[in-house]
């Protein structure tokens, strides 16, 4: 399994503001970049923290390009979403629609949730007790033939995604903003590293839109 992280920050690292709503970050010719890399991948996650802040239906992607990279009959990415209580709203732009959405679930989730959103189309997998296994999980999804993953955030799952030792590369545009505030998320949150930090190499710098583009791939 791939798994090739995303995101777009402010300059001072921030993935949104302390109200966690969804702002345009990066412009046009990021989101088409962004088009592509979702084109390369067989399913797109996110965390629900970015499911009910930002409501996306993770269905846009670079149609052309899939088509040049993958062949003409390859099916849309799927969208996954890791939710250990299936908090994720019935009505979600998510589940409209489109190609397979995957819950990655836990045992903790109350039954009557995980009915409710089979019953909207979700395909369920159950990993770990509290909280997503997401090494579990994702092995699981490669039983199912998803083996290149684009996660675009938000900064707790990328961080538990580091935590795992699951991600292999990380493309970050950097904006031309300062967002401040201490409770805004970060692209990586959760409790943070202390020592044994991963460490990334420098792959590709780029300037785009009103910011940079920076490529890294980890050791
Ligand atoms: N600028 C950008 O590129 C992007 C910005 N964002 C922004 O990020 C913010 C959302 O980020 P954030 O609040 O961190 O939420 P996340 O999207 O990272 O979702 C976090 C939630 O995922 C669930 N989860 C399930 N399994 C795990 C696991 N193993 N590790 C970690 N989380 C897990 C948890 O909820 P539970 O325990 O209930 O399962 C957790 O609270 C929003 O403000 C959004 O606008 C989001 C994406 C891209
Ligand atoms: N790449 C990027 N740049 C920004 O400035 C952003 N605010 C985001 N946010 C993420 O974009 C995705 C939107 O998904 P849909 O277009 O609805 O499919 C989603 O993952 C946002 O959180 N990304």
């Amino acid at each position: 399994m791939d798994v090739l992280v995303n995101a777009a920050v402010s300059a001072d690292g921030k993935l949104s503001s302390r109200r966690r709503e969804q702002i345009a970050i990066s412009g046009e010719a990021d989101f088409a970049r962004v088009d592509r890399l979702r084109a390369e991948v067989d399913g797109i996650v996110v965390g629900v923290g970015t499911v009910l802040a930002d409501d996306p239906s993770l269905i846009r992607h670079d149609e052309a390009h899939r088509r040049k990279r993958r062949g003409p009959n390859a099916p849309p990415p799927v969208r996954i979403v890791a939710d250990s209580r299936c908090r994720t709203p019935t009505g979600a732009d998510v589940l409209a629609g489109g190609p397979t959405t995957y819950l990655l679930t836990s045992e903790a989730a109350p039954p009557e949730r995980r009915e409710a959103l089979r019953d909207v189309g979700a395909e369920t997998v159950v990993a770990g007790d509290e909280r997503v296994d997401l090494g579990e999980a994702f092995g699981r999804l490669e039983d199912d033939g998803i083996e290149r993953l684009l996660v675009e955030g938000g900064g707790e799952l990328i961080f538990s995604l580091f935590e795992a030792g699951l991600v292999d590369e990380l493309t970050v545009f950097i904006g031309n903003m300062i967002i401040g505030g201490r409770d805004a998320p970060t692209l990586a949150d959760g409790e943070g590293f202390v020592s044994a930090f991963p460490e990334l190499e420098l792959a590709g710098v780029e300037q785009l839109d009103s910011g940079v583009v920076l490529e890294w791939t980890v050791r």
